[in-house]
């Protein structure tokens, strides 16, 4: 919006309420596919020469292409796997400096990996395998980027917290009180309209469209009651722990 503060809680959230959208479509491109367990297994080598899961070396070999290209110099990307990414061939590119340095050790990816292997895809995918290894691990990992970079962008949610009241956050930050912190930035009527949005949403972008029947018979891409889960259980719980890691940095 012309004129509007780039950095207001109002537009840090209108980017939150953007980002569902990119969640959804993603899960519904992956509900696509059966779940294909072996893709995740560790101990199952679907091709001779590649040892280890099948997901694991798909999202680290396209995570290197993706650093050389400059994805991992935005404040907003974080890597699935951060050890040993090549340098970027592009040059540096101009992101705001919003966020404390601090910020940089943040990284949960190992917990959004494990949520939605092991909690979030067998509530949607249906059991069975259809071997299309590589496109659902293409879907894999927009679903698991589209998260990642939603539960990260906690960092820039309690930045613009912290801004709008340091006289409320400095305290609790100095007495490094999580329990404090959490009752600072929770908001519970915000959380309630999230899970109520998603879900809405995913009846939306998920039904049947046809040119003269809206009916979807109760039909959807993607079960809607996975999404208020989604968000109630895992998503804004880990923004709020990205929130408290942050501020508990904010004034080193
Ligand atoms: C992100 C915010 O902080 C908290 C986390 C929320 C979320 O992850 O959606 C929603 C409300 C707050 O409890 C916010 O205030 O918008």
């Amino acid at each position: 919006m012309a004129g509007s503060d780039p950095f207001s809680l109002e537009s840090i959230r209108n980017s939150l309420i953007r980002q569902e959208d990119t969640i959804i479509f993603s899960l519904i491109e992956r509900a696509k596919y059966p779940l294909n367990p072996q893709l995740y297994d560790s101990r199952c080598s679907i091709f001779p020469g590649i040892a280890g899961s099948l997901l694991e070396n798909f999202v680290k070999e396209t995570e290197a292409i993706q650093a050389k290209f400059g994805r991992y110099q935005s404040p907003e990307e974080n890597p699935f796997f951060p050890d040993n990414l090549p340098d970027s061939l592009v040059p540096p590119q101009s992101h705001p400096q919003v966020l404390h340095p601090g910020a940089a050790s943040i990284n949960i990816n190992k917990t959004i990996w494990d949520i939605y292997i092991n909690k979030l895809l067998p509530l949607f995918a249906s059991e069975g395998h259809d071997e299309n290894y590589m496109c659902i691990s293409a879907c894999d990992l927009e679903c698991l980027q589209a998260l990642s970079r939603r539960i990260h962008y906690g960092k820039f949610v309690a930045e613009v917290k912290f801004k709008d009241a340091p006289e409320e956050y400095s305290p609790a930050i100095h007495a490094k009180d999580r329990d404090a912190l959490m009752k600072l930035l929770t908001f519970e009527s915000v959380e309630e309209m999230v899970k109520k949005r998603v879900e809405k949403k995913a009846k939306v972008f998920g039904q049947e469209v046809t040119l003269n029947n809206d009916d979807c018979n109760g039909k959807f891409k993607i079960d809607p009651s996975v999404l208020p889960r989604l968000y109630g259980e895992w998503v804004m719980p880990l923004t709020k722990h990205v929130e408290v890691e942050y501020l508990l940095r904010r004034l080193d």
